[in-house]
Formats: structure tokens, sequence, C-alpha cells
């Protein structure tokens, strides 16, 4: 496999403030990769790092081989960017938002219409090519910026939070043509709150925090890691509380509820039937959100 990104002690701050600290990974060519973190983790501004479009304060980020601080311009070329908020023209119609934007990458004009005309079947568009941008409804709008990310044919795809705000069907259809994308070895890098989506798409991920890489790997190596791979749910009580302590079980108190990490939940709930009389409880398999609570805490970010 051949390395796509490759971050050595990257670090960005702006004045004081450390919003990239010193962080290193690699994203492999054809990889589906996800940038987890709460508010302010620093996804966003290692996002535009790779973007080129904020510079670099120390270490090294190199993209197809190149590093960003010096060869913008070709890193570039070889980039799709769907940014976290919606730019697109208002007052131009669909199709003349991809075409203006085909202009930026010197594509030949009969070129870049035979391609609009691709990309706006691709994403479902084609009998919108002609409305006003404004009207459209937002996952058409995100429908709209994944086109035009991809009016240069980009063998490197950076999406920002790309399914925010969207109905489950419109989050299907972007899940879908990624998938798609990928499997046309497209190197797809993403940010998401949504950990179902990045649990379902992403072949590996990091979870950042404070501007720090706390995780690294798949979503199930993670969850096996770090929270084991079935939850077991009761109501939180002093009795339930001594006996997991007496068996040294692995657990944390979440308000009325106790989850309990364990790689064998039958093995948990007889020993809670059995040992310690209680009955009511729910086992489940663990998820990201697990992982991504237990590493960051549960308080809410401003
Ligand atoms: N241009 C800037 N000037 C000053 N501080 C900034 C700037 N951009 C980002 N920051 C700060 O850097 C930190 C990381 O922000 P960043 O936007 O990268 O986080 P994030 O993980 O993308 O968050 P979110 O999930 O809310 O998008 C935050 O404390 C933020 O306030």
């Amino acid at each position: 496999m051949v390395p796509v990104i490759v971050a050595r002690d990257l670090r960005k701050t702006f004045k004081d403030l450390v919003a990239v600290d010193n962080i290193s990974f690699s994203i492999e060519e054809g990889e589906m990769f996800g940038f987890l973190g709460p508010n302010g983790a620093g996804k966003t501004t290692t996002m535009r790092m790779i973007q080129c479009i904020s510079p670099v304060t120390s270490g090294s980020l190199e993209i197809f081989g190149m590093d960003v601080s010096d060869h913008q311009r070709e890193i570039k070329s070889l980039m799709g960017v769907v940014p976290q908020e919606n730019n697109l023209d208002m007052d131009f119609t669909v199709y003349e938002n991809l075409m203006v934007y085909s202009r930026y990458f010197d594509i030949p004009k009969e070129e870049a219409e035979e391609r609009v005309e691709e990309l706006l079947d691709f994403v479902q568009l084609t009998d919108k090519k002609d409305t006003m941008t404004e009207s459209l409804s937002g996952g058409m709008k995100r429908r709209l910026i994944l086109a035009r990310a991809l009016v240069n044919r980009p063998r490197l795809l950076i999406l920002d939070e790309p399914t925010v705000g969207l109905d489950p069907q419109a989050r299907h259809l972007i899940w879908d043509r990624l998938r798609l994308l990928q499997k046309n070895g497209v190197t797809v890098v993403l940010t998401s709150h949504y950990l179902d989506e990045v649990e379902k798409l992403c072949d590996r991920l990091v979870v950042m925090d404070n501007g720090d890489i706390l995780v690294e790997g798949s979503p199930s190596n993670v969850i096996e890691k770090y929270v084991g791979s079935g939850i077991v749910e009761a109501e939180n009580d002093p009795q339930l509380l001594e006996c997991l302590n007496e068996r040294e079980a692995s657990y944390e108190v979440i308000g009325d509820l106790v989850h309990i990490y364990t790689d064998d939940p039958k093995q948990i709930t007889d020993y809670l039937t059995m040992e310690c009389s209680i009955t009511k409880f729910s086992a489940r398999p663990a998820t990201l959100e697990d992982v991504f609570l237990r590493l960051t805490g549960r308080r809410l970010r401003e």
C-alpha cells in the first residue's frame, strides 16, 4: 500500500492556542479514513492543513509524497474538498455552479460539459440541472458540493462533516456515492460527529481530543480495545456496584445507568443473576459511541 497522506509531529498553533499538538498518522491509498473528536478537538484544523489552506506551524505533512508547504498547486489539483459549510454560489443554477468551478482547473469547455453531466447523474441531480441553487433542499446542496469536489477527478477526497443535518435518505445516498468512489480507487478522508457513519464507512479512524490523537485503528479493533465487544446495561444501585467491584469488572456509572464493559456478556449476565440477584439488565454490542464517550468524557464541549 502506498501512503497518500503522511503527517509527522504535525503541529498548528494560533497564538497561544495549540489546535493540533504534534500528531502523526498515515493514510493509505484507497482507504476511507475518519477523524472523530468533540468540538474543538482539532479536526477541521488538520483538514485545512491537508487542503493546503492553513500553513503548518511545525512538523511535516506530505500528500502524494509532496510537502504541503511547497507543492500546493500540484496537491490541490489531485484533491477534491467538501467543506463543512455550504459555500455554493446561490445565484447560479446547479449546472452553472459546476461549470464555473471547472474553470479553476482549466478544463476545456467541451470536456467540462461532459463531466458535469456525468457528475449530475452521479449525485442524482440531473433533473435539477437548471434549478437555482438557493432553492435546493439541504440534502441536494450537499450532493451538489460533492459533485463540485469531483470536477477535477481527484484521487483524494476530503470531507468535513459531509452529512451534517441531513435526513437518513440523503445520508445514505452520500454514503453510497462515497463507497463507489472508494471502489474506484479514490482515497477518502472525512470528519464526522456521527459515530455510526464512521463505524459503517471507515476502514480506519482516529479519535482526536485537545489537538491530540487518542486512538487509531479500525472501528472493530478500537471498540474491542477500549470497551470490549459487548456492553451490559443495568440500573445504578449500590448492591450492583458492590457486586461488580468484587468481581473487578470494568464498568462506568452514567447517571441512572451502569455500563459494564465485557467481551463475554453472557458471563456477566449469569453473574448478575446468580451472584448478585439482579435480573433487570440488557446486553448489546459495543459501538464506537461507547468508545468515544469513554475516551473523551461525557461533559458537553462548548
Ligand atoms: N483561525 C483560528 N484562529 C484561532 N483559533 C482557531 C482558529 N481555527 C481554529 N481555532 C481553534 O483551534 C481549536 C481546534 O479547532 P477545530 O475547528 O480544528 O476543531 P474541530 O475538531 O474541527 O471542532 P468542530 O467539531 O467543532 O468542527 C479550537 O480551540 C478552535 O477555537
